[in-house]
């Protein structure tokens, strides 16, 4: 469990504290409708339990569940791992390149309700070709739904997520495999990261892998930080060179790497429903994410699992707006922050600042 306290901390508020509740409840209106970008959600995270029961029938599977109440009634984990046992489970309804696509869907209407203009999503390879379903399949049929998305105002990103349970020799085997795919889907799969179990699999493991891929100018991130120590941040800095930090939040417990996080403008996608619900906070007012803010490091908020955790990335914002008294500025901070982590283009991402401040300020 993470601890806020003993942290020196700016308490200036930004405007006379605390809102009212008229106040907030307009601010939670405002960023619902805001543009943003999410660069932290899992695809198979998002597979709500209903569509997970009609995939699951039509595919002839029997789930461990008899039916959606009592699958809903398991979400109640203690831990990263607890979760991602029930997490695997749900990904296992996915046989077919309909069936990838028809979760994908799904998620892109979430999105677009949601205010998303741009999503940077995670797929887990290594959950389905252990069952046999190859990566044409999977990769089909995600990206007829993102391209449909993308008709319909949502831009999109993939990243291949590595399972860090599993061994590198593994690893490095899926990445050969998704070589020609990254040539095939070059417009949307662009960089890879690392999930799964935390605790005892640190970056390092991985190094050759992200190595090969630096070397192939991909795009890279990296779970660090979540349950896992302060070195595992370090690692995934220092040895895998990624990008941003996704989760992070154990950052606050070593002063000169917030300050180092602050200068460079490496960025933290905080899942803060998520990390509520897996432990990781005793509650929402004790999370961190707005001292990570006072000091200057590029905090974003997201989803992760929104199927699993209670809500799409305005659930996120609303319950941080409620529990952290986040104020105006800071919400607009926390919007700015996700368009300026993306890893869409320069011009891109002068648009959407534009969209963002029309919306914002007008
Ligand atoms: O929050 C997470 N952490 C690690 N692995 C995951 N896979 C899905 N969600 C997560
Ligand atoms: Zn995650």
């Amino acid at each position: 469990m993470i601890s806020n306290q003993n942290v020196p901390v700016d308490t200036t508020p930004d405007t006379p504290q605390s809102t009212s509740a008229a106040a907030r409840l307009k601010l939670k209106e405002k960023v619902d409708r805001a543009p943003k970008a999410e660069l932290h959600i899992h695809i198979e995270g998002s597979l709500e339990p209903e569509l997970i029961f009609s995939l699951a029938e039509r595919n002839g599977i029997t789930l461990p569940y008899s039916s959606v109440e009592s699958l809903q009634a398991a979400y109640a984990f203690t831990s990263l791992q607890s979760f991602l046992d029930i997490y695997y489970a749900g990904a296992s309804v996915l046989i077919h390149e309909e069936d990838f696509y028809d979760m994908t869907c799904a998620y892109v209407d979430q999105a677009l309700d949601n205010g998303i203009i741009h999503s940077e999503i995670f797929f887990d390879p290594q959950t389905h070709t252990v069952r046999g379903v190859s990566m044409e399949t999977m990769l089909a049929g995600i990206e007829r739904g993102l391209a449909e998305g993308e008709k319909r105002g949502l831009s999109s990103r993939l990243i291949l997520c590595f399972l860090r349970h599993l061994s590198e020799e593994d690893a490095l085997r899926t990445f050969n495999q998704a070589l020609p795919y990254f040539e095939q889907y070059a417009h949307r799969l662009i960089g890879i990261g690392l999930d799964s179990s935390e605790l005892g699999h640190p970056p390092a493991k991985f190094a050759r892998v992200f190595s090969q891929a630096l070397g192939r100018k991909m795009r890279l991130v990296a779970h660090a930080g979540e349950e896992g120590p302060v070195s595992y941040i370090y690692e995934a800095l220092d040895i895998l060179r990624v990008e941003r930090i996704d989760h992070g939040v154990r950052c606050l417990e070593d002063p000169q790497l917030v300050e180092r996080l602050a200068q460079s403008r490496i960025a933290l996608t905080v899942c803060p429903l998520s990390n509520l619900k897996l432990c990781v906070f005793d509650s929402l007012s004790d999370h961190n994410l707005k001292t990570l803010l006072e000091k200057g490091v590029a905090v974003t908020v997201n989803s992760d699992d929104p199927a699993y955790f209670g809500g799409h990335v305005n659930q996120n914002y609303r319950a941080l707006i409620d529990a952290l008294d986040l104020t105006e500025q800071q919400c607009y901070t926390l919007l700015r922050n996700s368009l300026e982590a993306s890893f869409i283009s320069d011009d891109k991402r002068q648009a959407m600042y534009r969209q963002l401040d029309h919306f914002w300020f007008s």
